[in-house]
């Protein structure tokens, strides 16, 4: 056990060698972060796996750690996790680090700024794609979960990685079935591996959870170059990863293939949740719901959507996606109830950490800093009845984007973090704000929706995800719809 310093932090050892306090932080973070807090002030560390993180849980503070770029590391961590987890090189060490100095940027280069607009339009026709294809006019029942895993995996798959070449897929003959039977297969392999990530992020390796090694390895063989560069429409962030791996000789071509597995993971992991919790608190609230509704006819009316055009996919430009700030909110406001991402640092050197009260703490080399935004999003004194559930939360008096949150009486520059913050903030989170947003207008335009049960006592979450981002519920809920033959709610009748 490690004795604390002078001027370091209070020490969290634990009484288990090696787990130190693991199992109760992996039980609940919040409340076990919460009760750390309150017991010693706002820095602490805690030695959990045999590693110790210094959690920094004042958001004043958060900047102070963006500050520290370089005492503070997030490449040497984020690699190594997912390395250990994904099966891919070490592209810490030296013989891939400097290739792969290149490959980062493209996070931005194609997931941001005037690319978007293209794979947003991509998205839009994928998700119609897969909902056209239902045929449910009567009324259905089905898992909310289920529901938009269904969707969204598909829409979000084919965007990213293209589609298959039905011919070849099907040998010449079917058309339709077997791109889809491939994305449900593609999909239960997914949720297989992801269900076990929370337990390989605490160092189970994933050689002992067979059922994830397998399915990972399903997914891996679906994205050899091979394959991907059969397929059409390939976004570009994918096209440039094939080219810049393609140049790393070492790498053969399954190694290759894990790499995009990454993307895979990141692009779907926390979107579906994502998706599902905004999904599910607009339609418990009636207010939400008509707010959305106008929001939604209104679009579709400005970008022309006539009875005579009924049966035109729609077309939303990004400008118009953008302009939806009622959705933008309900969807800001799931994503603060169901956020639970812790973000890591790794100290690369001996140093003294200022936090913004002055206060100053001595970090070891080698020691993790870590932030825990959902500490701030539950606060009652940044946000009023953090557990309810206010679909106009982040729309101020003129129905704008509101971003004036505050604590002590301060003005927060830090108040919503679901995506990180700083150099490892999340390079996709414009296009997962877009793509949830389009699939909420998709299914409000195509679907009559409703819960099964209204009065069922709100979900949980379950909190076992080891700081992983979004938290999916404890259970599904059922959800009954129907499809409504196309027409866009501002062209029918009052029901
Ligand atoms: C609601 C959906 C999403 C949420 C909540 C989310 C959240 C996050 C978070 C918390 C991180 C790590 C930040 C950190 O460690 O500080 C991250 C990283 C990342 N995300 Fe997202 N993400 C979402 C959707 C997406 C999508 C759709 C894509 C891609 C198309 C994507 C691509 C990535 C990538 C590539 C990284 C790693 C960045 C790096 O290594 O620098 N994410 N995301």
């Amino acid at each position: 056990f490690r004795k604390r310093q002078q001027d370091e932090p209070p020490l969290m050892n634990g009484w288990i060698p090696f787990l130190g306090v693991a199992l109760e932080y992996g039980k609940n973070p919040l409340e076990f972060l919460r009760s750390i807090q309150r017991e010693y002030g706002d820095i602490f560390t805690c030695k959990i796996a045999g590693k110790y993180f210094t959690f920094v849980t004042d958001p004043f503070s958060y900047s102070a750690v963006f500050r520290q770029g370089r005492n503070l590391d997030f490449q040497k961590f984020a690699l190594g996790f997912s390395r250990k987890v994904f099966g891919h090189a070490d592209f810490n060490a030296p013989m891939y680090s400097g290739s792969y100095r290149d490959i980062h940027p493209i996070f931005r280069q194609t997931l941001q700024g005037p690319v978007l607009q293209q794979l947003i339009s991509t998205m839009m026709e994928n998700i119609q794609m897969v909902i056209r294809r239902d045929d449910s006019f009567n009324w259905v029942t089905e898992g909310l979960q289920r529901f938009v895993d269904r969707i969204m995996f598909e829409a979000g798959y084919l965007t990213l990685f293209g589609k298959e070449d039905e011919a070849l897929v099907s040998g010449g003959g079917g058309r339709g079935a077997p791109q889809w039977l491939s994305m449900r297969q593609a999909m239960e392999d997914f949720h297989a591996f992801d269900k076990a990530l929370p337990e390989m992020a605490a160092g189970l390796p994933i050689h002992l959870h067979l059922k994830a090694f397998r399915a990972r390895e399903a997914l891996a063989q679906k994205l050899h170059h091979r394959r991907l560069k059969r397929n059409k429409c390939l976004s570009a962030l994918v096209e440039r990863r094939i080219q810049a791996f393609d140049k790393m000789e070492e790498l053969d071509e399954h190694g290759k293939a894990r790499t995009h597995l990454c993307i895979l993971w990141a692009s779907q992991a926390n979107t579906l949740p994502a998706t599902f919790w905004s999904l599910y608190y607009m339609l418990r609230s009636p207010d939400a719901m008509r707010a959305a509704q106008a929001e939604v006819d209104r679009v579709l009316r400005e970008s022309g959507h006539t009875p005579e055009n009924l049966d035109k996919p729609v077309v939303l430009s990004k400008d118009q996606l953008d302009g939806m700030l009622v959705l933008g909110s309900i969807i800001e406001e799931a994503l603060r109830l169901s956020s639970a991402s812790i973000m890591i640092r790794v100290a690369n050197e001996h140093f003294t950490f200022t936090l913004d009260s002055g206060k100053m703490v001595a970090i070891r080399k080698g020691d993790h800093i870590a932030m825990f935004p959902q500490m701030m999003h539950m606060d009652p004194e940044i946000y009023e009845n953090p557990t309810e559930f206010k679909f106009d939360r982040f729309l101020d008096e003129n129905g704008q984007r509101k971003t004036d949150f505050y604590k002590n009486g301060r003005k927060l520059r830090h108040f919503l973090m679901p995506f990180g913050s700083g150099v490892s903030e999340c390079p996709g989170r414009f296009f997962a704000i877009n793509e949830i947003k389009q699939f909420l207008t998709l299914t409000l335009c195509y679907y009559d929706m409703e819960l099964q049960d209204p009065a069922m006592p709100p979900l949980t979450t379950d909190c076992t995800r080891a700081g992983l981002g979004i938290l999916p519920p404890k259970q599904d809920i059922s959800l009954r719809y129907r499809l409504r033959r196309w027409v866009p709610t501002h062209l029918q009748a009052p029901r």
